[in-house]
């Protein structure tokens, strides 16, 4: 027999050590897991609440220990859940229900189907993971049998929010889980997809991998979660819902959540529950919104919708505002605009249109600021969970009382307070008001300050005399209103008729309104539409591909979907819409999403054009690689390399990110005060290079230059009252520009700073800031790459165009 050199020996020795040590281990783990899950099914058996009670109605079980329901647990600690979860939920600093966890989590943890409405943020995402996650856990799940939980869920935003929350309280599981949010190579993540336990997803992509994984086998399915359950069974998701539940077992037990919730008893049908628990938390309260949401409207004419939230802008410059439009070409137009007009806070847009990587960006940028501008369609209006926003200003009216409930409900979350503001048009208010107070929202009437409404028409039509690219969005943005008002159903709100679209064009910075061509084509059933005095011909259908609806009725049902879908959302209705109409899902990617857009930046910030730029990457709940499920079966040959014992501690940054631990921000308060300080000559210097520079200088205005990791840049970030302009500078400091400041360590140690002859240099940012900042600053830079050469194009275009000569 041959014998190993002595080193190999050794090597060979230990990993035998490893591997006793780790199997050990895991033999001990086994045991405690053994006797806790006994005890858990007991507990369970003995305490689980009666059938078709609500556990809100009972008294606190102070300590009174003689019980053995935990019925009336109002702590996490009172149920009957495995000590992982618990300490995972501690972590994350969760300790006591809250009322839609106290209701329904009981029922849920018993085995029962649920359908739970709570008003929003109110806890409802931890509602059906705990269950999950113990349902399995009590079954000794392991990776090798498949698929156990899945969650549903409309929105790619709201999918990864649920999937980091799974992660936070799975962490010290032994299970695998993963996101799947549309992508484009399908192929990638089959491998791994099959050693998935649970799945958080949206049902367009998860669709595709039933239909085309060959391993993909969700007949052991314990758990389905339907998470915005009825925006799931709506008509948009149907068809793809159907053929996913074809896919599953019967015998399951299922979950509904939603904050607007359905009890159609065709859908409950459709998924099969069996003698589902209804838990309607909030449905005898006064108000279906949040108690500590302050809400009212105010009647403003469409043409002078844009002073008004300009106005608005402007005078909540320190406030997180989301504002929700319905279209994403309205959205866009009017980001764009404004972000031209530079209000004095940063303002970023969310909508089904844009880029994956860029939506994901937004979305982190969005949460981590304190002050932003978010326009956003409906895409940001169910689920998604942004700390602290102050306002959300509806510019555009919701299309029912549900869809207002879900926007306002991006405010005054779990025990925060908040406020809303909706306006509606003269022809909108009697409609939509009957509809809000009929779904008990207490809304009350305000008048717009005369003060804060600045006409912003002048300035608009000066951006667009310069831009085509502006123009052409403002006549895209109007048509695309026109066409969303004239696509709702509910017609006594809703008057395409009485639009007054030439003012309305106007006030975009048009001066007149463009053709609304589709409207000529809907006509079987109106024969002729005054819009603002202007006749349009009806003619034939929407034009929808090659194989147009065969009636008007048709072709609003068709665009409907794509109001609710195509616009707001880009995942379902694949197979039902035309061509056209779809919006292509594409780029991917998962948590912890700071850190790999950040990497994949690194690598691709150069093809950001590209579709791509993140795929799927499916990962495990506590192991830190990327993709390690693709080895998961293979973890007790391989214990190495496969993380099996559980994580002890949050994503920290790894050491190749050291050079990213700290941002080193060096701002001066005025460009020429700058220039006499010998310290930020250079780097004024270089600064004078950039296109910012020429631009901004002679203005007076002031300038920032940022270093982060290998990134640098020079941007503007102040407006002339010394207010911080830019999320960069936010990030960076949470100290308004020119406060004094004394160069000490903060409390919390976050800041090393600082502040001489209006000089400022931060320091020691938390990783995370730092991050989302260089993110950020990278995008920034690729945006105005893009921007210098479409104008560039455009230059090149016009020239062109001047120099032919015609015969
Ligand atoms: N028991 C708890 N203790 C403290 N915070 C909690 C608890 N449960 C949930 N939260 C926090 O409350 C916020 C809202 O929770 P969640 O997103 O689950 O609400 P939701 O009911 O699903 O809202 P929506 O209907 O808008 O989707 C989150 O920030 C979450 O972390």
């Amino acid at each position: 027999m041959a014998t190993l050199p002595a080193g190999k020996r050794e090597d060979v020795k230990q990993q035998k050590k490893h591997r006793r040590n780790f199997v050990k281990q895991l033999n001990k783990r086994s045991i405690h897991e053994d006797l806790e899950i006994k005890q858990l099914e007991e507990a369970i058996a003995a305490g689980a609440p009666a059938s078709g009670s609500n556990s809100l109605s009972l008294p606190e079980n102070n300590g009174d220990t003689s019980s053995s329901s935990y019925a009336s647990a109002r702590s996490f600690d009172d149920l009957p859940i495995s000590e992982y979860t618990k300490e995972g939920l501690l972590a994350s600093k969760y300790v006591t229900l809250t009322a839609i966890q106290r209701a329904a989590l009981p029922h849920a943890i018993a085995g029962r189907d649920v359908l739970g409405a709570a008003k929003t943020g109110s806890g409802k995402t931890l509602t059906f993971l705990i269950p999950v996650v113990e349902k399995l856990y009590r079954l000794k799940w392991t990776r090798r049998d498949g698929l156990g939980g899945l969650i549903l869920t409309p929105t790619r935003e709201l999918a990864l929010q649920i999937f980091e929350e799974l992660r936070k309280i799975g962490k010290y599981h032994e299970l695998s889980a993963g996101l799947l949010i549309g992508g484009k190579d399908v192929k990638e993540e089959q491998e791994a997809v099959s050693a998935m336990n649970i799945l958080v997803a949206t049902p367009g992509r998860l669709l595709q991998h039933m239909d085309e994984t060959p391993g993909f086998d969700a007949s052991g399915l314990q758990v389905l979660v339907l998470d915005e359950a009825d925006r799931i069974l709506d008509m948009g998701f149907s068809s793809t819902l159907d053929a996913i539940l074809d896919n599953l077992p019967q015998s399951r037990q299922t979950l509904l959540f939603s904050a607007t919730q359905t009890k159609s008893v065709k859908d409950l049908a459709r998924l099969s529950l069996s003698n589902p628990e209804y838990l309607s938390v909030h449905s005898d309260a006064t108000a279906s919104t949040p108690l500590k949401l302050d809400q009212a409207y105010a009647v403003v004419p469409l043409q002078h919708k844009m002073d008004v939230v300009w106005g608005f802008i402007k005078s909540h410059l320190h406030a997180k505002t989301i504002v929700f439009l319905s279209t994403c070409k309205q959205v866009r137009f009017v980001h764009e605009a404004f972000r031209r007009l530079r209000p004095g806070v940063p303002l970023r847009a969310l909508h089904g249109g844009m880029k994956q990587f860029k939506r994901m960006g937004v979305f982190y940028e969005f949460c981590e600021a304190k002050a932003m501008v978010l326009f956003a369609t409906d895409i940001a209006a169910r689920g998604l969970d942004f700390p602290t926003v102050d306002w959300v200003l509806q510019m555009d009216c919701p299309e029912d009382a549900h869809a207002y409930i879900h926007r306002v409900g991006r405010t005054a979350r779990y025990m925060a307070s908040g406020k809303a503001l909706l306006l509606v048009t003269p022809g909108e208010k009697d409609g939509i008001l009957e509809d809000l107070r009929a779904s008990k929202i207490p809304i009350k009437q305000t008048k717009i300050n005369p003060g804060i409404a600045h006409s912003v028409g002048p300035a608009l039509q000066a951006l667009l005399s310069k831009s085509t690219e502006l123009k052409e969005y403002a006549q895209r943005s109007l048509i695309a209103y026109v066409r969303s008002v004239f696509l709702q159903p509910n017609k006594k709100v809703f008057d395409v008729t009485q639009l007054p679209a030439e003012e309305y064009a106007q006030s975009l910075g048009l001066i007149t309104a463009p053709k609304l061509r589709f409207l000529k084509k809907v006509g079987k059933h109106v024969q002729s539409t005054n819009i603002g005095g202007r006749s349009a011909d009806i003619e034939a259908l929407l034009d929808y591909g090659s194989s147009p609806p065969s009636s008007g009725r048709a072709a609003m049902t068709s665009g409907r979907n794509e109001l609710k879908n195509g616009i707001t959302d880009d995942e379902p209705l694949k197979p039902q819409l035309p061509a056209r109409l779809q919006i292509s899902s594409r780029s991917e990617h998962i948590q912890p999403a700071l850190r790999i857009m950040n990497k994949a930046a690194d690598n691709a910030e150069h093809d950001e054009e590209e579709d791509d730029l993140f795929r799927v990457k499916v990962q495990d709940v506590f192991s830190d690689e990327v993709g390690a499920a693709t080895t998961a079966s293979t973890s007790f040959s391989h214990p190495a390399t496969t993380t099996v014992m559980p994580r002890h501690e949050d994503d920290r940054p790894s050491a190749g990110d050291a050079e990213d631990s700290h941002l080193y921000t060096t701002a001066v308060t005025s460009y020429h005060q700058g220039l006499q300080n010998p310290v930020y000559r250079n780097a004024l210097a270089a600064a004078g290079t950039s296109r910012t520079h020429q631009q901004y200088a002679g203005a007076g205005r002031k300038k920032i230059r940022i270093k982060a990791g290998k990134a640098t840049g020079v941007r503007v970030v102040f407006d002339d009252g010394g207010e911080v302009l830019d999320p960069l500078a936010l990030l960076a400091s949470n100290t308004k520009f020119g406060s004094s400041y004394n160069g000490q360590a903060t409390d919390d140690g976050s800041r090393d700073g600082v502040e001489e002859q209006g000089v400022y240099v931060v320091r020691e940012i938390p990783n995370e800031r730092f991050k989302c900042a260089a993110d950020i600053l990278r995008r920034r830079d690729l945006e105005d790459k893009a921007r210098v050469k479409e104008q560039k194009l455009e230059e090149r275009a016009r020239k062109k165009a001047r120099n032919i000569v015609v015969p």
